[in-house]
């Protein structure tokens, strides 16, 4: 008797946040919602479960009469908890601040300074003597000194309020605040639905922090389907043994994160990679893939369903692609697609025309109703990231500048390849810096590399790359990675530094970190 398929999770039209996540509560209430990780066996947090402690954070929340739009932050890492309190606020039409537990205190303290929070709850620790800083577990709320009663003047939370503000590190390292909508992040998540990448009982691992967005994909994706979010404790991350047991007693289906999560795992235990029988499906977004450890992972697990998922946090992501099992030889790039559905990707070039030919490099503009509201507090950068239709200027529409530079592969996909700004000129050529990390990726003796600009001993402006050695290639000199480069590129494109490292450093997303390169090399100089 075939098994009747499970009734399909029913979304409402014009959902709030809570609302989609929570919408397989009506439908499969005793299902997992959240299972965590704890002392080597598995909580389960049921539907049932998530929504009754919402509902009584919920009802702790309505003690502060806060005003709608007034802002929780929420120190914690992504738990049932947490995910729970979220689904409060948004309920209440309180955007939810996340923030990691290990955000060092200044970082902490400017936040807080620009998004002003009528509330700031931790999972654990002291509550401190600041008014309105409190704690949260349990579905209580405890908070020693809390905020005035304020004079109320909204009646209802509709779709444009805001669901939160993920606070990014800017370029120039002041933070910016990306406010995102109700109605942004359930259009994101139904155009993430439409790819299927998940059904009812799976388990999705999330790997990333709850301040990164990437952890609000992997819950919209598990819950928004009908399945459970597994997190990872980030402490366990690192170990590539805890890591896999984390997912073998989780039995994770689907494992979400940036491909560095993988590096530790396919160095020193790729055996262990074909023990996880439930794992069917790996994505992942923030930076590219190593090529040569995307094959190693395939090579590990035939038949794995990789997704390369591209986009920013302004609009959490934009696309969705399959990366062909077996990746071919010849490929360099990796597709990203052409926006999910429900968006449109436009290529333009440096002057403002749609590119059409196939490799030609363009800058992408993202169509979509998943577009960020703003900047928080910052008009100016909001201009300047949400600007006008290029191709009709005169409709109003605004469109995600996103600052990534792509060009068409021969299937129709956009293959990312760099930013606009870290684009240099190298006497007088302008450069990709992202096409020499791919050259070097591509030779058999590296497993990663990374390639930063400094100021040469002539003033002018050098590549300097970092690479780390697959382990049975240690004689591998500086000298055959340049010559490497100089085989298929320009003299210009080659590293002037080749550096040969045991590992890259990676920063609180799990990204390649280049400013700590960039130190590294002004600290040596
Ligand atoms: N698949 C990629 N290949 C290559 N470069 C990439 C890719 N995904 C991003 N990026 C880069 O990362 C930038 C965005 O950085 S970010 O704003 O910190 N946000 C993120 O990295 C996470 C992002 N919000 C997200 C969250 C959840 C799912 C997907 C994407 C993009 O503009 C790209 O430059």
């Amino acid at each position: 008797m075939p098994a009747t398929p499970a009734p399909e999770v029913i979304h409402r039209p014009d959902e709030r946040f809570d609302e989609f996540l929570l919408a397989a509560a009506a439908t499969h209430p005793d299902h997992p919602a959240v299972v965590e990780y704890t002392d080597g066996a598995e909580r389960v947090t049921t539907f049932r479960g998530l929504r009754e402690t919402a509902e009584r954070y919920a009802g702790q929340l309505d003690r502060f009469g806060l005003e709608i739009g007034e802002r929780v932050m929420i120190v914690s890492d992504t738990s049932a908890e947490a995910v729970a309190l979220v689904l409060a606020c948004a309920s209440r039409g309180l955007p939810f601040v996340p923030v990691s537990p290990e955000t060092p205190a200044e970082r902490r303290a400017t936040i807080e300074r620009l998004a002003e929070p009528a509330l700031c709850l931790a999972a654990d620790g002291e509550p401190e003597t600041a008014v309105g800083h409190g704690r949260f577990g349990g579905g209580a709320i405890e908070v020693p000194r809390p905020p005035s009663r304020r004079a109320r003047s909204r009646r209802a939370v509709t779709p444009t309020d805001t669901a939160y503000i993920i606070f990014t590190s800017g370029t120039t390292g002041r933070p910016k605040g990306v406010v995102m909508s109700h109605r942004a992040v359930v259009a994101f998540y139904r155009g993430m639905m439409a790819e299927g990448f998940v059904s009812v009982g799976d388990r999705v691992a999330s790997t990333s922090p709850l301040q990164f967005d990437f952890s609000l994909l992997d819950i919209g994706m598990a819950l928004g389907s009908g399945a459970a979010v597994a997190p990872v404790p980030r402490a366990l991350l690192r170990w590539p043994t805890r890591f896999l047991k984390v997912l073998s007693v989780t039995r994770a289906t689907h494992v979400n994160g940036v491909p560095s999560i993988w590096r530790q795992s396919l160095r020193h235990i790729p055996g262990r990679l074909a023990d996880l029988p439930d794992l069917r499906g790996v994505l992942f977004c923030g930076e590219e893939f190593p090529l040569a450890e995307l094959r190693h992972l395939q090579r590990l697990r035939p038949g794995i369903r990789l997704i390369n998922c591209y986009g920013a946090t302004e609009s959490m992501a934009a696309s969705f692609a399959e990366v062909p099992d077996p990746l071919p030889a010849d490929v360099t790039h990796l597709s990203i697609g052409n926006g999910h559905r429900g968006t449109d990707i436009l290529l333009l070039d440096a002057e403002g025309s749609p590119v059409e030919e196939e490799g030609v490099v363009g800058e992408m503009y993202l169509r979509s109703p998943a577009l960020m509201t703003g900047y928080w507090g910052d008009a100016d950068a909001t201009d300047a990231a949400l600007v006008a239709d290029p191709l009709e200027p005169r409709s109003g529409q605004r469109l995600l500048r996103t600052g990534d530079l792509a060009f068409r592969g021969a299937d129709g996909g956009l293959r990312f390849c760099g930013r606009r700004d870290s684009q240099v000129q190298i006497r007088g050529n302008r450069v990709e810096p992202a096409e020499v990390q791919r050259r070097l990726s591509a030779h058999s003796a590296v497993c990663e590399a990374a390639v930063v600009v400094s100021e040469g001993l002539d003033g002018e402006a050098e590549l300097c790359a970092f690479v780390v050695l697959t382990d049975g290639a240690a004689d591998t000199a500086e000298s055959d990675l340049r010559a490497f480069c100089l085989r298929a590129m320009p003299a210009y494109m080659a590293p002037g530094v080749v550096r040969i490292v045991d590992s890259l450093p990676v920063n609180q997303h799990g990204k390649t970190d280049h400013r700590r390169l960039l130190a590294e090399l002004l600290t040596d100089a």
